[in-house]
């Protein structure tokens, strides 16, 4: 899988961790910024992010900011982003399974590194289930 990755100020210090975390389990990873700690705007970022996505088949994305809220309200403005809030494994398994999410969001001041391992590797585990999801993720968009 291809992802792109983008945070702000609050996000950045995890990001190195999280490419590598990606990177160990064969994927590939893009970074769009921020490249220093110097306080910035989340929806610049993730309306970045989101724009490679939607431009760019099969990639998958990661925004990371203080809470993630931030960056899921941005990404969720964008038709055909589904942008799932995770905290742990499971929300991170059934954005996949249920919610057929194409953009992991979490928070460093949330989720420590162990955690943030185990949401990855069942994002990546994980395929939409589809069935009778299908017509409900549909249904997402007005
Ligand atoms: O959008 C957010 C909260 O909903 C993000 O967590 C931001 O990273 C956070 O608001 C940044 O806060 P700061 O006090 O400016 O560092």
């Amino acid at each position: 899988m291809k992802f792109f990755i983008a945070t702000d100020h609050a996000g950045i210090a995890i990001k190195p961790d999280v490419i590598a975390l990606l990177n160990h389990m064969g994927h590939e990873v893009i970074d769009l910024g921020p490249f220093n700690d110097q306080r910035v705007d989340y929806p610049d970022y993730a309306h970045a992010l989101c724009l490679e996505v939607l431009n760019n088949s099969a990639t998958q994305g990661i925004l990371i900011c203080g809470s993630g809220i931030g960056m899921s309200l941005a990404a969720n403005k964008h038709i055909g982003i589904r942008a799932a809030l995770c905290h742990d494994a499971y929300t991170a398994e059934m954005a996949r399974a249920h919610n057929d999410a194409n953009v992991l969001c979490f928070g460093q001041r949330i989720v420590g590194l162990g955690v943030i391992e185990s949401m990855l590797k069942a994002w990546c585990a994980t395929s939409f289930e589809g069935g009778r999801h299908a017509d409900r993720v549909k249904k997402i968009e007005l």
